[in-house]
């Protein structure tokens, strides 16, 4: 019981952990010490330097300017009609979430609403650089003034605000810094950079400012004017252009949005991969270096909240799933509204109160806190749950990952227990923590947990919020290694599990219905018969929490599923679906199989269907096809890949009833046919076979109508 209840716990606990992901800064003007308001894990705290409003501000200031050493560049505080502020803010990498100095100064932020903000600028040092960056000596109109290192993952960014309250910008990233030089920005990333003309200063950082301005064969795209536009780009529909051919499924490999990579500017746009960013902050991201992967070889576009209202709609999402998914409308249709609306969550709770952002949000409605959803799937086993969970994880572009219950143990035991599964999630996330707290876990066999529960001894607060502490290398155990701190307020959980008798729970729950649909039921349970599948699929259609307690589930960890979805047995006709229609489907793999020896695969109707009559008498549904066609094709893959040529070349592997066998008996296996048009001969001669068959049949039915009407006739 105590391990059972534990491992709930540890699974309510990750289900249940607040987490800010704001990246918009609120400043408070009159103190002149801007703090963020307690809405940002991303940038959490604000100062400003250079001011036009008094003494008190400005001396509030100047231990900021010293400890930081700010170089004043072009601006002169002396000059109160044309202040320049020089701004620290403290930031969550766009990258990797840790904390990290944000330098720049104001003098991009439009007037109407900055009336203080004036010529000039300078710009700061950030992270482990340090200079004035301004090509044109502190006063020149790129608007980057300060590269900003992060000193964790040492990705290297501009910032360019244009807002400031709340403080609106653009994260550009210029690089990783590889290595372990931090004093700035190290040779690999000067390389990528080294364009530009030498301003003056710090000659790397001068260069990458001016990479980045003449990137574009010598052209201003710094982020003024068409730079909005530029920034724009919407991710989804880059991916239904990118689809356009399609079918508006999501790739294997989501692309680099339009304007990434090969667009000659040198750098890609990219919707930030993690943290859910509000509109008003946009990241773009460094090329990727070789084509594909990020800088360091990791994927570096994620969707999830980052969609923003490019997610696409449940509609979109359920049609999407149809051609991966066979059957299973209800559960379809009920996990893409779980998912969109999850996501919708994430991404209205970045957006600025009273921005107008938010338009869509009622005024009375703000202060209503939207929960997280987790799902609970409950069918039997093949029948797509994992599948299910998989396909929504890449629909919406966000990292997947798959745990089962009967491995989550309490820590000291042996298994995986929270940080592990969530040292896996990010490590499907290439390390962007921001991306990993937006994924998918699914933890299968939930329902295997309740037998095993024994006594109550919780190791940590059940209603315990926070921050999860993951070991950096993903042991269990590690006191002196770094720790990742991970939020999981938003991390969608979805159970699976098989629920064998649930049913049987719920109909005694509705015994009351003593007439109609209850009364044939127990009848059925009573006299020991097996109940419809039918039957079964209408009553797991009604379950409610109180019939999986009943079951043997803790509340708690019920309580943390508010979302119940059941799944249906597959019956024979979708089972030979699953061989031939989904995307991936069965049959197409191992026919790609063969095509790499050269070989065709072909498989008769009636053979597929003999495979799916098995599969159902042994209860395994869509699982058990792979291994009874795998067996089937065995010695069919073990010969093949010996290359002969004339008469003994392999042409073809062919699957049918025989290959197949009886239901309790294994057959012939595939059978190899050699020499050229082997296949081809194999065809015409069943058609006519087939034919022959026919024409045999439609004597018999003459011959019968014929003893029929003579008998008549006596
Ligand atoms: N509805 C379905 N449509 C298409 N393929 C399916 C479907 N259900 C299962 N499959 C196939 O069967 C395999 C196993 O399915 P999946 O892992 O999703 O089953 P499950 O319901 O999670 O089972 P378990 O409870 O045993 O984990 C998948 O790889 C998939 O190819």
């Amino acid at each position: 019981m105590s391990r059972f209840i534990s491992r709930c716990k540890k699974m309510k606990e990750m289900t249940s952990f607040p987490g800010t992901h704001m990246v918009i800064l609120s400043g408070n003007r009159r103190t002149g010490l801007n703090r963020v308001q307690p809405i940002s894990t991303h940038l959490n705290h604000i100062m400003v330097a250079g001011s036009s409003t008094g003494h008190r501000r400005r001396e509030s200031l100047i231990g900021v300017q010293e400890r930081y050493k700010w170089d004043r560049g072009g601006s002169d505080d002396s000059n109160t009609h044309n202040p320049t502020r020089k701004i620290r803010a403290e930031a969550n990498c766009p990258r990797c979430t840790k904390d990290m100095n944000l330098f720049f100064s104001n003098r991009q932020f439009p007037s109407t609403t900055d009336s203080d903000c004036g010529g000039g600028g300078g710009g700061g040092g950030g992270g482990g650089g340090g200079s004035n960056l301004d090509p044109n000596g502190g006063g020149g109109e790129s608007g980057y003034q300060a590269v900003n290192l992060c000193p964790n993952c040492k990705t290297a960014y501009y910032f360019r605000p244009y807002n400031t309250s709340p403080l609106q910008g653009t994260f550009v990233e210029i690089g990783r810094v590889s290595g372990s030089n931090n004093n700035g920005v190290n040779s690999k990333l000067s390389r990528r950079v080294s364009h530009g003309k030498d301003g003056g200063g710090n000659s790397n950082s001068n260069s990458i400012s001016n990479s980045i301005k003449n990137g574009n064969g010598g052209e201003d795209f710094g982020l003024k004017g068409s730079a909005s536009n530029w920034l724009e780009v919407s991710l989804w529909d880059t991916l239904r252009s990118y689809n356009g051919g399609n079918n508006g499924e999501p790739p294997e490999t989501w692309p680099p949005p339009v304007g990434g990579g090969g667009n000659g500017n040198g750098l890609a746009v990219h919707t930030p991969p993690g943290p859910p960013f509000a509109p008003g902050i946009n990241v773009i991201r460094a090329p990727r270096e070789g084509g594909s992967g990020g800088v360091n070889g990791e994927k570096n576009t994620w969707g999830g909240s980052n969609l923003g209202k490019d997610l696409p709609t449940p509609k979109e999402i359920c049609k999407g799933l149809d051609k991966f998914v066979i059957g299973q409308g209800r559960a379809k249709k009920v996990l893409s509204v779980a998912v969109y609306n999850h996501y919708k969550r994430i991404y209205h709770a970045t957006l600025p109160k009273g921005s107008g952002l938010d338009s869509e949000v009622l005024d009375d409605d703000e202060a209503v806190e939207l929960e997280k959803s987790n799902v609970l799937l409950m069918g039997p086993t093949g029948s797509g749950k994992t599948l299910l969970a998989k396909t929504l994880a890449r629909f919406v572009n966000v990292p997947f990952v798959i745990a089962d219950a009967t491995t989550l143990t309490q820590a000291g035991y042996v298994g995986e227990d929270v940080e592990s599964i969530l040292h896996k999630l990010l490590s499907a996330a290439d390390f962007n923590v921001a991306a990993a707290q937006q994924g998918i876990i699914y933890i299968d066999e939930v329902d295997k947990i309740t037998k095993k529960a024994e006594s109550l001894n919780i190791s940590r607060d059940v209603s315990g919020e926070g921050i999860v502490n993951v070991p950096e290398k993903g042991a269990r155990k590690h006191p002196r290694g770094d720790n990742i701190q991970m939020d999981t307020k938003n991390i969608l959980f979805i159970c699976g599990g098989a629920f064998i008798d649930l049913e049987k729970t719920i109909s005694e729950r509705r015994q009351d219905s003593s007439i109609g649909f209850g009364a044939p039921i127990r009848a059925n349970m009573r006299s020991g018969r097996i109940i419809d599948s039918a039957v079964t699929s209408s009553l797991l259609e009604s379950v409610e929490s109180s019939d999986l307690i009943a079951y043997g589930l803790i509340p708690e960890f019920i309580g943390r599923f508010p979302i119940l979805v059941s799944l249906s047995a597959l019956t024979e006709e979708q089972l030979m679906q699953v061989f031939t229609e989904p995307k991936n489907a069965l049959g197409k793999q191992y026919k790609k199989l063969f095509s790499m020896n050269n070989v065709k695969l072909h498989y008769t109707e009636q053979a597929l269907r003999l495979v799916a009559k098995k599969a159902m008498a042994k209860n395994t549904g869509a699982r058990g096809l792979r291994a009874l066609l795998e067996n089937i094709l065995t010695d069919a893959m073990f010969e093949i890949p010996d290359n002969k040529s004339g008469s003994d070349r392999v042409d073809a592997v062919v699957v049918d009833e025989e290959s197949v066998g009886s239901l309790n008996a294994p057959g012939c296996g595939g059978k190899i046919l050699r020499g050229d048009g082997a296949l081809e001969q194999y065809l015409a001669k069943t058609k006519d076979s087939m034919v022959n068959v026919e024409v045999a049949q439609s004597e018999l039915q003459e011959r019968d109508s014929d003893i029929s009407s003579r008998a008549m006739s006596m």
